[in-house]
This record gives C-alpha cells, sequence and structure tokens, in this order.
C-alpha cells in the first residue's frame, strides 16, 4: 500500500501556558495516520519565522489560530496530497514555495511546521519505523545529556531574577537514565532548600523555581548547594548551564543590559562580556546560551574568543536556527554552538541544514523545546537522530517536559545495550 499523503487535517488546541497552537493530522493512502503538535516561544529572536495569530479576531486575545489552521486544510493539503511522506525535502520546499515570504509569515510557521512534522512522523509510522530510527539511521543510539531548568527567571517568571533559566547538567554519568536521576534529585534537593529559607517554589513556564532572590550569584549559589545536598559532585557529576536570554533584558538589543540586581544602572556590552567571564570562572558553568543580545555580535565573538575553549557558547535569538545566520556566525567566529529550534525556522528540512551547517564548522548544537509546549514528543527523537548529545527540556514538575524525558527513558530502553551517553561538546 502507497505511502502518499491521503489527507491532512487540523486543529486549534491549547499550549502549556493555555494560549492556542496548531495541532495537524496526516493520513496515508496505507491507512497511517499520525499527527504532530507545534509549540510556542515567549523570548522570540526577532528574527525567527513567523507565527500566524488571528490578531484582528477577539477570540483568545487575538492570539487564536484558526487562520494557520485554514491555512493547513485548505491552502497546503490540496498541494501536497498524493505525494509520498518520505519526501520531505520535497513537501517541505513545495510549503516555502506556496508560502512565498522570507519568513513564513503569509502561511505561519506554525502551520508550516506542524505539517512538516507530521509528515515525518507519517513516513516513519508507515515504514514501521521509531521516529529516532528513521531520521538517524540505525546508527542513532545516543542519547542526549539533558539540561534541566531548575530555576526560572526573566521572562519565563514574574520574580527577580535576571537570567531566563538555570540548568542542572549530569556530565558525570553513564548512562542517560542515571544522569536524568541525578538532576531530578537535585530538583527536589533544591526545592528542600528553597523551603528552608522560605523562599517560593512556585514555578516559571519550564517548571524551574521561581523565588525571589537578591543577585544572579544568590540563584546560582543556591544551586551548587543543591547539587551537593543531593549527594552530587557539583562541576565532576553535575554542571550548570545558563540561558541569560540576555535580549529580554537589553532594551537596544546590542549594546546595554539593564540587570536588576546592578542597581547602579546599565551594563555596557564590555561590562557584561567581562561579567561572564568572570562567573564562568567562578562557577562550574559548561554552557552559556545568549550570553548577550540578539544584535551584539562583537559581544558574541569576544566572549567566544575568550572564553570559548572552555564553555560553549550557544547562539539563540541571534541564529534563530536559521542556516543564513549561522553561515554568518561560523565566518565571524560569534560563538561555538546553537540552540536548534524546529519552529524558529518552520519545516523538519531546514533544521536538518542548520545542523549540518553546526557540524561542518565543528560546532555542536542542542536540540531544544520551547516556553510554551505541548504533549508532543518529537524532540525526544530528534535529538537522538540528530547525534548532538544534548537536548534542553524543561525540569521534572510539568509533565508537558516530562513526556520528553520519558520519551528518552523509553528510547534507552529499547536500544538496552546498545545506547550511548556521554557528555562531550
Ligand atoms: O529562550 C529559550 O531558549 C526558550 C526555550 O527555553 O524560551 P522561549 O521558547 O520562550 O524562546
Ligand atoms: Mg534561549
Amino acid at each position: 500500500m502507497s505511502s502518499r499523503i491521503a489527507a491532512i487535517d487540523a486543529l486549534e488546541i491549547l499550549d502549556s501556558r493555555g494560549n492556542p497552537t496548531v495541532r495537524v493530522f496526516v493520513e496515508l493512502e496505507n491507512g497511517i495516520r499520525s499527527c504532530a503538535s507545534v509549540p510556542s516561544g515567549a523570548s522570540t529572536g526577532e528574527n525567527e519565522a513567523i507565527e500566524l495569530r488571528d490578531n484582528n479576531s477577539t477570540r483568545y486575545n487575538g492570539k487564536g489560530v484558526r487562520t494557520a489552521v485554514d491555512n493547513v486544510t485548505k491552502i497546503i493539503a490540496p498541494e501536497i496530497i498524493g505525494i509520498k511522506a518520505e519526501d520531505q525535502a520535497v513537501i517541505d520546499r513545495l510549503m516555502i514555495e506556496l508560502d512565498g515570504s522570507e519568513n513564513k509569515a503569509n502561511l505561519g510557521a506554525n502551520a508550516i511546521l506542524g505539517v512538516s512534522m507530521a509528515v515525518t512522523r507519517a513516513a516513519a509510522e508507515s515504514l514501521g519505523m521509531p521516529l529516532y530510527r528513521y531520521l538517524g539511521g540505525s546508527g542513532a543510539c545516543r542519547l542526549p545529556v539533558p539540561m534541566m531548568n531548575i530555576l526560572n527567571g526573566g521572562a519565563h517568571a514574574d520574580n527577580s531574577v535576571d537570567f531566563q533559566e538555570y540548568m542542572a547538567v549530569p556530565i558525570g554519568f553513564d548512562t542517560f537514565s542515571e544522569g536524568l536521576r541525578a538532576i531530578a534529585e537535585t530538583f527536589h534537593a533544591l526545592k528542600k532548600l528553597l523551603n528552608s529559607r522560605g523562599l517560593a517554589t512556585g514555578v516559571g513556564d519550564e517548571g524551574g523555581f521561581a523565588p525571589n532572590l537578591g543577585s544572579n550569584e544568590e540563584a546560582m549559589e543556591v544551586i551548587l548547594e543543591a547539587i551537593a545536598k543531593a549527594g552530587y559532585q557539583p562541576g565532576s557529576d553535575i554542571a550548570m548551564s545558563l540561558d541569560s536570554a540576555a535580549s529580554s533584558f537589553s532594551p537596544d538589543l546590542k549594546s546595554t543590559y539593564d540587570l536588576q540586581w546592578s542597581k547602579g544602572g546599565a551594563l555596557t556590552s564590555q561590562q557584561m562580556v567581562d561579567l561572564v567571564c568572570k562567573w564562568v570562572a567562578d562557577y562550574p558553568i559548561v554552557s552559556w546560551e545568549d550570553p548577550l543580545a540578539e544584535g551584539d555580535w562583537d559581544g558574541f565573538a569576544q566572549i567566544t574568543e575568550r572564553i570559548g575553549n572552555t564553555v560553549q557558547i550557544v547562539g539563540d535569538d541571534i541564529f534563530v536556527t536559521n542556516p543564513r545566520y549561522i553561515k554568518q556566525g561560523v565566518d565571524w567566529l560569534t560563538a561555538n554552538s546553537v540552540l536548534i529550534k524546529l519552529n524558529q525556522i518552520g519545516t523538519v528540512t531546514e533544521t536538518i541544514e542548520a545542523i549540518r551547517l553546526c557540524r561542518d564548522a565543528g560546532w555542536t548544537y542542542v536540540i531544544s523545546h520551547r516556553s510554551g509546549e505541548t504533549e508532543d514528543t518529537f524532540i525526544a527523537d530528534f535529538a537522538v537522530a540528530m547525534d548532538g548529545g544534548q537536548i534542553k527540556t524543561g525540569s521534572a514538575s510539568r509533565s508537558d517536559r516530562v513526556a520528553k524525558y520519558n520519551r528518552l527513558l523509553e528510547i534507552e530502553h529499547h536500544l538496552g545495550q546498545d545506547a550511548r551517553y556521554y557528555w562531550k561538546r
């Protein structure tokens, strides 16, 4: 029976923040049915592919996605019905052409990505393969080291912490499940510590605790304590990874940084660079994402030159998973790693192209969730398939994030003794 696409349907569903997002269903002539759901960011880069929202409607305060849903069923579906699901590149290219804009503004990256992911899944199911094997081949056996967000601030929480994400990274373990256990235990130890100090243990969008701390250093200190309390050695068993999401506290997105705790006023790019280098020297930090704002290409290059040999400098808002900006970054030595988010670029094929550029440049890449997620576990399989060895997918306290961890546990279980796990940047 043929793997040609027979029907496509779409639906408006809710994401983990209670905002609408797109779910797409694909049915093949051979009877296979699959679906995929699109995530949504809050601290978005200016050059991300456009997420289409029903701005002129009062439903959901203009955040509905019915236009995107209609674009799937009325515009995209008629063009790709009849094409084989394995022809991913053809389908993605057709959708890009059909949209016709630079940034998927016409049909919406949410519409296009929903179809792209659902097609990938249908093709895998049609071949009777798990998604990670279909995308990664028979050699795909490496589980990613998880970066677990245990303390939230910035645009993802209503607290006094400037940086968006403080993550625990289990670098000293032999298996994914042991690594995951260690950071989940650290998460619980952190809750106890915060409780004992009378600090709030409510969580941010990605499930990390969001206490009102006095400074960014205090956040790092309390995490180190939690790692030790859980019985692990900070730096060798569990290291720290940060995402400052610096664009969110840089009013001009390139040269000033308004940290709440530095009450003396805004910092210059140079001062921010110096501060990041100092903290990397003082704390066991192995990876730092968006230490500077998305327009601060010079600051990024300076940080990479100064500390790039000891720490992973990850570009998120600055590269937006777009091959064009990644190429520029590689030429200008802007960073040494890229955060990979499917919905920043909008198709599976272009995301793989972005990853290929990283590999060619000897850069690492981190597969990532968005702060608005669903129960879809696509990125868990995608991380194993892409073999980059790193994933960032939130804390252990929200089921939309835990779904990804559980899927990775499942893949590890399926792989049995052939599963690989190690930290390398
Ligand atoms: O900045 C980030 O890396 C992401 C995910 O953690 O947040 P958002 O989805 O809000 O852009
Ligand atoms: Mg980020």
